[in-house]
């Protein structure tokens, strides 16, 4: 990548569109290049055969395709890749591609670390470094070997999406636009500890599903394993999620970690069901990746099951996830920490 020149990656096609009238170029060249870039994807303006060579040349002195490969990857025995990106500014972010029988889901990262420090999660401990451009998000899907059979892309990645909110929006404007990726909201979901400046914007602004994550019902446990729960509430987020309409396409979905002696217990059931009456939503019970120097550990099997039943039995429908590359860490920010850590090493020794 020349850090000279400005991605066309991630913009949208009213982006675009001023681009190309800026460069003195006619309107309809915006489409075109939407084209090239969402639909055939081409690694360079060359490609753009469409486009004079005259106005590829003009794009070519200011402009790039903006695509990066992914510097490391990882694959696990069941399948999964965790792919390692490097931000221009030396950051790196993961992405995870998990093919399952009739799915191939990729996670996507937002930001470079996380500033909701989360008790459980190697992200949070990381810390904010930077938020990720919707180049960089959208790359992510560009520029690994299986785009092309991807059926759903998740922002569970590195980083708290409704912390850049603008960015993820653009992304997920390119993702669904029949100029763009031309997909259906229906193949993506955001993940969200839930903030009060995003949730409604996005709700309103987008129609892609959407995860809260949970993990606790009681709020004063909730702010222990979530500081964001201080500044929103679950029991406000939870009104605020009764004010739309979840029965038709958009699904809503809760993430609940289930960590052994901490709230794997019927009180936490009993109380997920009181909380969440009445909404259209569905459960999905996590397995916890373990990381270092947090003194938490993951539920049984046994005690999931049984946490699983009495929540279906009760009428919220629950599901445990399948944990999936276990053997490449696949919790999310292990393997950046792991590399950056390495990187301030060499720095230090050199
Ligand atoms: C990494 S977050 C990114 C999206 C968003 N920031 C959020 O928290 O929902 C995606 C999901 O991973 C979960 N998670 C984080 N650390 C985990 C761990 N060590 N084991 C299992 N799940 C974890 C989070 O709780 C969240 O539900
Ligand atoms: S779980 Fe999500 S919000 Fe919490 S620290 Fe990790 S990435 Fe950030």
């Amino acid at each position: 990548m020349d850090s000279t020149k400005a991605p066309l990656l991630g913009k949208t096609l009213d982006e675009l569109t001023q681009i190309v009238l800026d460069l003195g170029m006619p309107k309809f060249t915006a489409g075109q290049i939407a084209s090239w870039l969402y639909g055939r994807k081409v690694a360079s303006i060359d490609e753009m055969t469409n486009l004079s060579v005259k106005n590829r040349e003009r794009l070519k002195e200011c402009y790039e395709v903006g695509a990066t490969a992914p510097v490391h990857e990882m694959r696990s025995v069941d399948g999964t890749v965790k792919y390692l990106f490097r931000t221009p500014e030396g950051d790196y972010v993961e992405s995870v591609y998990i093919p399952d029988a009739d799915r191939a889901t990729l996670c996507v990262s937002s930001q470079v670390g996380c500033k909701m420090n989360c008790k459980f999660c190697m992200t949070g401990k990381q810390g904010y470094t930077n938020s990720l451009t919707a180049a960089q998000i959208l790359n992510q899907i560009y520029s690994i070997p299986e785009r092309d059979t991807l059926t759903n892309v998740v922002f569970m990645g590195m980083g708290e999406p409704f912390d850049n909110l603008d960015e993820v929006l653009r992304a997920l404007e390119i993702l669904t636009a029949s100029y763009g990726y031309a997909w259906s909201p229906k193949r993506i979901t955001v993940s969200s500890v839930g903030l009060r400046k995003g949730l409604r914007r996005f709700l309103d602004e987008s129609d892609c599903h959407l995860a809260i994550s949970l993990h606790s019902p009681f709020p004063a446990q909730r702010q222990e394993l979530m500081p964001a729960e201080k500044a929103f509430s679950i029991v406000e987020i939870v009104d605020i999620l009764r004010q739309y309409d979840f029965s038709k396409q958009r699904r809503l979905s809760f993430e609940y970690i289930v960590f052994k002696g901490v709230n794997d217990s019927l009180i936490y059931a009993k109380e997920l069901v009181r909380l969440l009456r009445g909404l259209d939503c569905r459960m999905n019970l996590i397995r916890f990746h373990a990381i270092p120097n947090v003194d938490l550990e993951g539920a049984d099997m046994e005690t999931m099951l049984a946490f699983r039943d009495y929540l279906t039995q009760h009428g919220l429908f629950a599901t445990i996830r399948a944990s999936r590359g276990e053997d490449i860490f696949a919790a999310c920010g292990m393997l950046s920490t792991a590399k950056q850590q390495a990187n301030k090493q060499n720095n230090e020794t050199v």
